[in-house]
């Protein structure tokens, strides 16, 4: 039997740092080498979660570079925006290569990043060569990457919607319209007020209206997509569930004449080599309940022929295809395994 491959996790005591323990835990071909964090440096893994304790005995570490590069071949960054352009150069120079979690890497232009998420960054050679974490999009250009900038939940259901129809033209793209909901684990596990029991439960409520930072992503890869630019119009909602995430998406149809069973078809060829989607049959519609746990996007659709328009809908698990699992079939890819090794694609359901 080969070597396990040595993985290290930082910010491994948030939620995305403990998906990807539960998961790597049962993937046969790694072993997790290192766990880092912040406030909880020094803290063992198993007093945070002691659902896990009998499964992992390690110490959340502090963050620090050199320990890092002696410890693993490959690390996922599980942190905050602005976090992950600190680290990653010096873990590329120690040869590892890195899966990052956030928004640092995800952008071809860091004027776009700085100018949604701020910060001050010199890193531009090593963001130059980022690979957009997308397999479904991009599988080729990951398989050989050093640094994948791995996307969020809320670009991963809406690009997996979107892709087929601006991939072969089949819409005016400036008619795409995105309606998402996620729950509540989607704001990770830090603090917030908007996150409390009391003001989340029995409440639906859009946040950041035609402002949200997954605008500049959607569209940048929308773009690339539909080879011209694409501006798109994004609603995030917050619903009150722990874990799951669901996007419509109307878009207006280039050919009035296409019914719903041929976008059926369509969709069904775009997504046959893609593991990890599963294109719903005429007449039913995605549960996020089917995709929790998994790393599943499920798509379902409908042409509607008096307004001409096709609607898409995508669930996924957003701590898992919109996370840490969408982190983890990047590895697998790098690595020449099979896509899927190690991933869930059965639900908890109900
Ligand atoms: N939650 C979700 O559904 C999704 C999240 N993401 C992205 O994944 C990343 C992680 O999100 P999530 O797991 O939800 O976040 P959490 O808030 O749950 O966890 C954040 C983690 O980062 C650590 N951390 C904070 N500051 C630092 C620092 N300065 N140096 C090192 N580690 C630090 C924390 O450590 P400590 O606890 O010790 O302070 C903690 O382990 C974020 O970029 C997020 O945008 C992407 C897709 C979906
Ligand atoms: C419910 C909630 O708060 N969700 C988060 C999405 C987190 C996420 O996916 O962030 P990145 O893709 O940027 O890493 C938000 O709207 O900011």
């Amino acid at each position: 039997m080969a070597e396990k491959l040595r993985v290290g996790i930082v910010g491994a005591s948030g939620y995305g740092g403990v998906q990807l323990v539960r998961l790597l835990l049962d993937h046969p071909r790694v072993e997790i080498a290192y766990l880092g964090a912040n406030q909880n440096a020094g803290v063992p893994f198993g007093e945070l979660y002691p659902q896990l304790a009998h499964r992992i005995d390690r110490v959340c570490e502090a963050v620090e570079l050199d320990r890092i590069v002696e410890a693993c071949s490959v690390v996922f960054l599980a942190t905050p925006n602005g976090i992950a352009y600190t680290l990653a150069p010096g873990l590329l120079a120690g040869g590892l290569r890195v899966f990052d979690l956030s928004a640092d890497y995800r952008f071809v232009n860091l004027e776009t990043y700085q100018s949604w998420y701020g910060g001050d960054r010199h890193d531009a050679a090593v963001a130059r060569e980022a690979v957009y974490g997308l397999p479904e999009l991009y599988r080729e250009r990951i398989r050989t990457a050093r640094l994948v900038g791995c996307p969020g939940c809320y670009p991963t259901a809406s690009l997996l919607a979107a892709a087929p129809l601006l991939k072969q033209g089949l819409i005016d793209p400036r008619s795409l319209i995105i309606d998402a909901k996620s729950g509540v684990s989607g704001a990770g596990r830090t603090l917030k007020t908007g996150s409390l029991f009391a003001e989340a439960d029995s409440s639906v409520a859009a946040y950041s209206v035609a402002r949200h930072r997954h605008i500049p992503e959607i569209e940048q890869i929308c773009s690339d997509l539909a080879g011209m630019r694409v501006q798109v119009q994004f609603t995030p909602h917050l619903i009150p569930m722990a874990r799951g995430m669901l996007v419509t998406l109307y878009a207006q149809l280039r050919d009035p004449g296409l019914v719903s069973e041929d976008m059926l078809t369509i969709y069904e060829a775009f997504y046959r080599q893609a593991s990890a989607v599963r294109v719903l049959g005429s007449g039913i519609y995605p549960q996020t309940k089917w995709a929790s746990g998994t790393n599943t996007c499920f798509i379902g659709l409908e042409v509607d022929q008096r307004t001409e328009r096709v609607i898409v809908l995508s669930a996924l698990d957003n701590l898992v295809k919109g996370q840490s699992g969408q982190a983890i079939q990047a590895m697998n890819l790098t690595q020449g395994w099979e896509e899927m090794l190690g991933l869930p694609a059965v639900g908890f359901y109900p």
